[in-house]
Parts: C-alpha cells; structure tokens; sequence
C-alpha cells in the first residue's frame, strides 16, 4: 500500500493499494472516531461492496446505516441531496457523526456536497470504486451537483478526512466505464507530464495500472496544494472541461458519461489549438488517435457553435471573459483569456 498525503484548509491522507475495504473501518478507526456512520452508495455499488465495507466498519465499532440511490449522472442532482438530508435528519445524524461515500464520482460529488451542507458541515470519507473517482473526482475537495442550468453549478469545496482508493474495486468497471477514467487518465498527461501521455500513446496502462493511479493522484495533490480553490493554477485541470460540460448540458446529463464529454472536450480545443498554432498538428493528430485508441468518442454530433453559446455558464467565466484552458505542447498546458465570441473564433466558427 502507498499513501499520499494532501495539505489544503483540511489536510488527509489517500491511502491506495488493493482490498482495503475490509479493514476500512480500521483506517477510518485512525482518524476519525464518530458514534455513527452512514454510507451513502449507489444501487450498483452497493450490492458488490456494501456489506464488505458495513461489516468492517461495524467490527471496527461503529454504528451505520446506509442510503443508496438509483446510479448515474441524472441522480447527481439536489432533489437527491435533499432526500439524503431528510434520510440523515430522521435518523439523527449529529455535527460529530460520518459520511462514507462508496462507488463513482457521482456518489462521492454528492455526498461531498451533502458532508458541506448538513448541519453546515459534517466529516466525510471517500471510497471511490472507479478509474475515474480514484485519480480524480475523491481527491481535492470539489464536490457538488448538477442542475438543469449547468454542469456542478451548486457545490463547495470540502475536503474528505480520508481517500480509500482500492484499485481491486476496478476489476468490476465494464470496459466504457473503465475508458470515462482513462479520459482523465489521459487529460493529466497532456497537462501535465508528457511521460504519462506516453503511456497511453503507447498502450501501456494496462500493465502499469498502479503506477498510473499513483501519479494522477500526485499530480492532482500537487495542482491542489498549489490552489485548493481554484483561482489559478487549478483550472488546468479544467483542460477539455468547458466543452466537455456544455455536451453534458445539451445531453441533459443523460446519454453521454463525463468522462466520454471531456475526451471529445480535449480533442475539440486541441484541435483548435493546431488551427491557431499554439499547438503542434501532429499533436494534435496523437491526441485525437490516442483518445479513440482507448475505446473514446472523439466528436458528437452537435455544432461546435452551439456548444460555445452554452460555455457562458463556465465556472471559468470572469464577468463576460473566459478562462480556456488551452495546450502549448503536450504535458504544458496554460490559461487564455477570451470573450464567448473569441471563443467562437478560437474554435473556427463566426458565432
Ligand atoms: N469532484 C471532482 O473533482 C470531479 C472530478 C472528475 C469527475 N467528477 C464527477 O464525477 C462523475 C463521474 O464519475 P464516474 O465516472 O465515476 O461515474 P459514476 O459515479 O456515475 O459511475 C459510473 C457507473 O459505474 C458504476 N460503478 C461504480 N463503481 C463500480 C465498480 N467498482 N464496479 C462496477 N460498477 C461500478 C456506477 O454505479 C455507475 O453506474 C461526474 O459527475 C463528474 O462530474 C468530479
Ligand atoms: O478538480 C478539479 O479542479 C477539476 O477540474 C477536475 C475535473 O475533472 C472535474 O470534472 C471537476 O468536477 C470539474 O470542475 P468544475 O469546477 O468545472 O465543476
Ligand atoms: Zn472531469
């Protein structure tokens, strides 16, 4: 097992390794010492790793009960985050009592969200049991929910006190979901570290599962130490984002995972990054083909133009200027400043 650890307004360890669930109320035994723990999970989580995490935090002491909600995006909503609010209110769930979130990023956004908010703040642990919840969305603090004007438009920043990433979970991922992580696998690399874009370049990720999770993990502590709240460094993390979110928005949430809307995010600006010539074409042309190599739409079928029109409710937005997050080369990324109608240009379309 190897641990890092992030130090932000709360600071926790991720401990990552394989079959941590069963002592996870051990580790949760070590930093936090609540009467009552509720798991919050999903109804395709749960049945494969509910009772294993129950039964180890109740042989660890702790009194739980458990709310499970129907999966996917569509659920990532407040009417679900209300519902978890009466659940924790009928039970009695105090300011010193838990949150466990066990299953994606929608559980783990969610019940995040939900940690922040009730009682105005109760702890809250991550167990994320994807690809993509391991190396991103259970590290760093932003948490939240989706509502019909946008893309995680509610939420705050509020830090777990503990990231159990066990990667013997990702075993159990269908292949499309397991690719929606290897979309943020891919976006670390083309922002951060040229070495790790290889790797898919490359196909290698397979055979260097591990050491793949550990340094999107690393690089995400690093970006999130830097600027927990994102008012700089942290938007690159947002590379293939704001086209990425207004796709989900025009699919209603619905028909199009995140992580397939930030593949097709990042081949669209990196395509406008060769067009503009901050980019190299064959880059361009490598991230396209890496991205479709590992099972990625690179299009939608819907107008670029359109989608810039729908980028006004970015969280990028600074008044009517926005922060793109474009490429200079692959493993360099940089913040651009531009108006929606830059934007439109910048993407090859006169609005
Ligand atoms: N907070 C952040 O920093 C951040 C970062 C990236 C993404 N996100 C958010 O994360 C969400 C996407 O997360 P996701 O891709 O994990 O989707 P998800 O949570 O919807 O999980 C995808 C599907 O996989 C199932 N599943 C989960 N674990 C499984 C397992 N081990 N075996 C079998 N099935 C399993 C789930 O039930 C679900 O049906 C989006 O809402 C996105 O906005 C947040
Ligand atoms: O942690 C971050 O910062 C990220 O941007 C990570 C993204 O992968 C993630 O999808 C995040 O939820 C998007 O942030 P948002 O502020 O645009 O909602
Ligand atoms: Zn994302």
């Amino acid at each position: 097992m190897k641990k890092i650890h992030v130090s932000a307004s709360r600071g926790y360890d991720i401990l990552i390794g394989r079959n941590l669930l069963t002592d996870a109320g051990y580790y949760l035994k070590q930093v936090l010492s609540p009467k009552r723990v509720c798991v919050v999970s999903d109804d395709v989580v749960f049945p494969l790793y509910g009772e294993n995490v129950v039964s180890s935090l109740e042989g660890a002491g702790f009194s739980v009960v458990t709310f499970v909600f129907p999966h996917g995006e569509p659920q990532k909503n407040l009417s679900t985050v209300s519902e978890l609010f009466d659940f924790l209110v009928k039970e009695g769930f105090t300011r010193t009592d838990v949150l466990v979130a066990l299953g994606g990023g929608v559980v783990g956004d969610l019940t995040g969200f939900a940690a922040a908010c009730y009682l105005r703040g109760v702890k809250f642990v991550q167990i994320p049991t994807t690809f993509l919840a391991q190396i991103d969305s259970s590290v760093g603090g932003k948490t939240g929910v989706d509502i019909p004007g946008g893309k995680n438009l509610v939420g705050a920043f509020w830090q777990p006190s503990l990231v159990l990433c066990d990667i013997a979970t990702l075993s159990t991922l269908s292949p499309d979901i397991f690719a929606d992580g290897t979309a943020e696998a891919i976006k670390y690399g083309l922002i951060y570290d040229a070495d790790l874009f290889d790797v898919f370049r490359n196909h290698l990720l397979e055979e260097h599962l591990f050491d793949v999770v550990y340094r999107c993990i690393e690089i995400k502590k690093q970006v999130v130490e830097e600027d927990e709240f994102d008012t700089g460094l942290r938007m690159i993390l947002n590379f293939g984002h704001t086209l990425g979110h207004a796709i989900e928005k025009s699919y209603h949430f619905t028909g199009i995972t995140h992580g397939r809307a930030v593949a097709v995010g990042m081949v669209l600006i990196s395509d406008a990054c060769a067009k503009n010539g901050l980019l190299s074409i064959s880059d361009a042309e490598a991230i396209r083909s890496t991205i479709q190599s590992h099972g990625l739409p690179v299009s939608v079928p819907l107008e670029t133009g359109s989608l810039c029109a729908l980028c006004g409710s970015d969280k990028k937005m600074d008044g009517d200027t926005l922060n793109l997050i474009i490429l200079e080369d692959i493993g360099h990324a940089a913040v651009r400043k531009m108006s929606l109608a830059g934007l439109q240009e910048f993407m090859g379309n006169e609005g």
